[in-house]
């Protein structure tokens, strides 16, 4: 029985394990070997698109994107609609998908908290249905696939910084459940198809990432303070504003998401800039960034919000050899840029 490289509750371990499904005879043919041919479920969304983006600067890949529109557009794609490499199919993840490829990126899932709480059945059917569908295609054709799991799988941490050993402190009957216990089922079911039916997995555990085609009333921190500004609109500081979070450029998790797909090891594995802010920190520089007439008004949270967050990415820099690069202040101004565009409000 071949050794497959397994985690053991964030350290990775070798264990026996059924050696991965083959892809088909056709697949196999030199013909068709040219090329890789990428799945990436959620492609029209955020992030999706700018991986989309990097994964077709490569000549040999072919991307196909499965989306049903929730929260993505094709607007975030129409460069790459007519390119020859490229495929975009309205599809809900929810049910079952036949497609010939051999990766599989698994983002379709909303991820602002507006969204995943609008229709939170929906959100854990995304999850959980979505994921086993998902997992049955990659077992039927031999692809790997990664899952991009969330943070939220630690809820509101009781450890600090968050390591991948950290099982989490999650409320189960919460209004955030349907999002962070669907994504920690979503976990179990991809170490489920791995260990029973040695599908080869990678698991990231993505941590707040921000930039350029984020949702304009995507209802996150950064996109809300961004259009508030930019509106001349007060910035709304959800109580008690001591929170924190630690914001990634969303080229750095697109990076880190590849590495991880074309690496060895399968994770969970932490990616996320560990550079930590009060939410009151964040509106003030992008106060003083932006617009410096804008008021700050705390407003009432939401319940179960997570105190703390801030990843340690060790594991995603010795592992990977992936660390962030662009900075929060770096990267504030070029979401600034898209935003003003699509907001049609220049600086005065
Ligand atoms: N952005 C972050 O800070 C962050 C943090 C942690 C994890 N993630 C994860 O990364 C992934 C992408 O997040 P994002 O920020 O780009 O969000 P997004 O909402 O912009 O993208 C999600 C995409 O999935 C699509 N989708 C939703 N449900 C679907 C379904 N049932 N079938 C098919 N498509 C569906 C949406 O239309 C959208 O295009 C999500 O899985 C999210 O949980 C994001
Ligand atoms: O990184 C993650 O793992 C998760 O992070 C986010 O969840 P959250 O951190 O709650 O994101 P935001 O909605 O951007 O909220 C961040 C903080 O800002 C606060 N906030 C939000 C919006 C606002 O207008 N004002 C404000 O103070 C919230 O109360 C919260 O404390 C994403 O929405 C999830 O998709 C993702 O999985």
């Amino acid at each position: 029985m071949a050794k497959l490289e397994v985690s053991n509750g964030g350290n990775s371990a070798v264990s026996e394990g059924k050696p991965p499904p083959l892809p088909s005879p056709r697949r196999n043919s030199k013909f068709l070997q040219a090329n890789m041919r990428i799945l990436v479920t959620g492609g029209a969304g955020f992030i999706g698109s700018h991986l989309v983006d990097k994964l077709l600067e490569k000549e040999t890949n072919e991307v196909i994107v499965v989306d049903n529109y929730f929260t993505g557009s094709k607007e975030n794609l129409k460069k790459w609609v007519e390119h020859p490499r490229f495929e975009l199919i309205r599809h809900d993840v929810t049910e079952p998908l036949l497609v010939e490829v051999d990766r599989i990126y698994h983002l379709a899932c909303p991820a602002s908290p507006i969204f995943y709480k609008y229709n939170p059945v929906k959100t854990i059917k995304t999850n959980v249905i979505g994921t086993m569908n998902i997992l049955g295609l990659a077992k039927r054709v031999g692809a790997r696939v990664l899952l991009t799991s969330t943070s939220e799988v630690y809820g509101d941490p009781l450890q600090h910084p968050q390591t991948e050993e950290y099982w989490g402190n999650v409320n189960p009957i919460g209004v955030r459940s349907c999002y962070d216990e669907g994504k920690r089922v979503a976990e179990t079911l991809m170490f489920d198809y791995h260990r029973q039916h040695g599908i080869e997995i990678r698991i990231a555990r993505i941590f707040n990432t921000y930039g350029p085609r984020m949702n304009i009333d995507d209802g996150r921190v950064v996109s809300n303070f961004i259009a508030q500004a930019i509106r001349g609109e007060s910035l709304t500081i959800q109580a008690p504003g001591t929170q924190t979070r630690s914001f990634c450029y969303v080229s750095d998790m697109v990076d880190g998401l590849i590495k991880l797909m074309e690496g060895e090891v399968i994770g969970p594995i932490n990616i996320g800039n560990p550079d930590e802010f009060t939410v009151l920190d964040l509106a003030k520089k992008v106060k003083d960034l932006m617009n410096p007439k804008v008021e700050l008004e705390i407003v009432g949270n939401t319940p179960d919000d997570p105190r703390k967050r801030k990843p340690d990415i060790t594991k995603a820099k010795q592992i990977l050899g992936w660390t962030p690069k662009i900075s929060l202040l770096e990267g504030l101004p070029l979401m600034e840029e898209d935003f003003r565009r699509r907001i049609g409000l220049n600086k005065n």
